[in-house]
């Protein structure tokens, strides 16, 4: 989680949010975007180089709240690029929507695995080719904790995510998608913020009458 020191507008063009990390991070991305082509030739070098953010997640059990007690995480796509998770085998809570808006329950069925997810940035790249994956996590009631360990693979937060080119051929068959993602990196991770960590960011910031979000004082 990040909490940028600036308002959104000031922020747009600073590498503060996330400290250094971010120009290592960005390197990885401009792999990708200065040769696309090579995607599939270099995805090691590129991915390896773009590691920025780990968190590990304790999610209480909580057997007398429902399951979209705010201590879960409301439904989002990852504003990476990539996103890997590793999760508690036993504990669910994870749940991933179809295109036809159901929700997947029992997405971890294969014990011992990695969740793969791509993100809005990898979205945005190829022009909704592939589409991030919409999911959240509820409440889990069993009495035991959950662990989570996600690790996302980020853009720069300064960084313009641009399109790959796509033959003709391909972008005829995307169904006509709304893009939610700015072009800069940042402004979509702090929007995507805003959607699934709604009581945080209400806590945090606030519209003024100028439409502008701002941090609040503290
Ligand atoms: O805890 C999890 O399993 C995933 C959390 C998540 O979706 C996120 O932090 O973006
Ligand atoms: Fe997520």
């Amino acid at each position: 989680m990040f909490y940028p020191s600036r308002n959104i507008t000031e922020a747009k063009n600073t590498q503060d949010w996330r400290g250094d990390n971010n120009k290592r991070a960005f390197l990885g991305s401009a792999t990708f975007m200065e040769d696309p082509c090579g995607i599939a030739h270099r995805p090691m070098h590129a991915v390896a180089l773009s590691l920025e953010e780990v968190k590990v997640v304790r999610y209480l059990s909580m057997d007398d709240k429902p399951a979209e007690h705010v201590l879960g995480v409301g439904p989002h796509k990852d504003y990476s690029f990539l996103t890997i998770l590793m999760q508690d085998d036993d504990v669910g809570g994870l749940q991933v929507q179809t295109a036809d808006g159901k929700w997947i329950v029992r997405c971890n069925s294969n014990p011992n695995t990695f969740i793969v997810n791509i993100g809005e940035a990898f979205e945005r790249l190829i022009q909704c080719c592939y589409v991030a994956t919409t999911h959240r996590i509820l409440n889990n009631t069993t009495g035991r904790d959950r662990i989570s360990i996600p690790i996302f693979f980020n853009p720069a937060t300064d960084a313009q995510i641009p399109h790959v080119r796509i033959p003709n051929y391909i972008l005829r068959q995307v169904p006509a998608n709304v893009l939610l993602q700015d072009p800069i990196y940042g402004i979509s991770a702090f929007k995507g913020l805003a959607r699934s960590h709604m009581n945080e960011f209400e806590r945090w910031y606030a519209t003024g009458e100028d439409g502008i979000v701002k941090r609040r004082e503290v």
